[in-house]
């Protein structure tokens, strides 16, 4: 059952934080429903603009729909991922999503205002909501390469004002994270301090951590010795999504992860079936192992058993 984004937040705002979970194809689709059910845990698929041109717009919705159809159980929503402003709107006129994400942080705060209040009028008037973006993580963003020096935490008095300004439903925050498979090089820990500050200046307003991998080392090892080579990689600490989903974090973005299960599924397979080039064999197991993945950060995130109490508040 698809659900409005903001129905998911309420049920989980200060307990747990739901998943976000980027999907391109319909294997990691497969993968997140059942890994969903097996934890009983509502979700939130996230959808690329990158994705959405890997093969075609319709494709991933028809994916969805199709997976929504094989899961009765599941309950989620459908998001589109750092969109622009055309975007926002191909996606809020499509009637499919239940929010978008306007990303205009590379621009300066006041353009950043402007772009997300316009997305804002017309999301909220189908009734959509709109996550913005305010700081900047540093990592890789489709086209856009942020390095270390020019990424920059978000500031809690301009969070303050931005929300004001531009009536956004939910804000991602910067508090020490980045995209990709190269997060930290030393510290390793959110900026739970930022987190407090943005917290206690918008109570009960939902906050959206992006670049929340956690960058399995075993994953990256697994990889390495079937001929990949990844070096110097470092993720979140999962054990640090519970204590900020109590600081207002609601949300939680994971999409490398599912990369690197995929990467390490497809290179052991083919290395130790050399003979093989049928690529159902290692789907399925990638299906059955992306499962277990997300089963298991759903339980770090809270949201695993979240699925009856859910259904029984959006019934009453
Ligand atoms: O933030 C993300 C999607 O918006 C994904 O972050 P990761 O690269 O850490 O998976
Ligand atoms: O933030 C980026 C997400 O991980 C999506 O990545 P993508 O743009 O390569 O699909
Ligand atoms: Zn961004
Ligand atoms: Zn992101």
């Amino acid at each position: 059952m698809i659900v409005t984004t903001a129905q998911l937040f309420k049920h989980a705002y200060g307990k747990y934080a739901v998943g976000a979970y980027n999907i391109n194809n319909a294997e990691q689709a497969m993968g997140l429903f059942q890994g969903c059910i097996d934890s009983q845990a509502p979700f939130i698929i996230q959808i690329s603009k990158g994705a959405r041109k890997y093969t075609d717009k319709r494709m991933l919705e028809a994916i969805i729909r199709s997976a929504a159809e094989i899961y009765p159980e599941a309950i989620f929503a459908v998001h589109l991922d750092h969109g622009d402003e055309q975007t926002c709107y191909d996606c809020i006129d499509s009637g499919f999503f239940s929010s978008v994400m306007i990303d205009a942080s590379h621009d300066p705060f006041e353009e950043n205002v402007a772009i997300t209040k316009r997305v804002v009028d017309r999301a909220h008037a189908k009734g959509l909501s709109v996550e913005a973006e305010l700081g900047m993580l540093g990592g890789v963003e489709e086209d856009i390469k942020v390095d270390e020096g020019n990424a920059c935490l978000t500031d809690p008095a301009e969070a303050e004002e931005f929300v004001k300004q531009t009536g956004c439903d939910s804000l991602a925050c910067a508090i020490g994270t980045s995209h990709g498979a190269f997060k930290f090089k030393g510290r390793q820990s959110l900026h739970f301090d930022v987190l407090e500050q943005i917290k206690s200046r918008l109570p009960q307003f939902p906050l959206v951590m992006h670049g929340s991998s956690s960058v399995p080392q075993d994953e990256v090892a697994r990889i390495n010795s079937a001929g990949g080579s990844i070096q110097d990689s470092m993720g979140v600490d999962p054990n640090e999504y519970l204590p900020a989903a109590k600081l207002g974090v609601t949300k939680v973005n994971i999409d490398t992860d599912g990369r690197l299960v995929w990467t390490r599924v497809h290179r052991e397979f083919f290395r130790d079936n050399p003979e093989q080039f049928d690529f159902r064999p290692p789907g399925k197991i990638f299906m059955a192992e992306y499962a277990k993945f997300i089963a298991s950060r759903n339980d770090f995130l809270g949201s695993s058993g979240q699925l009856e109490d859910l259904r029984k508040s959006l019934a009453s």
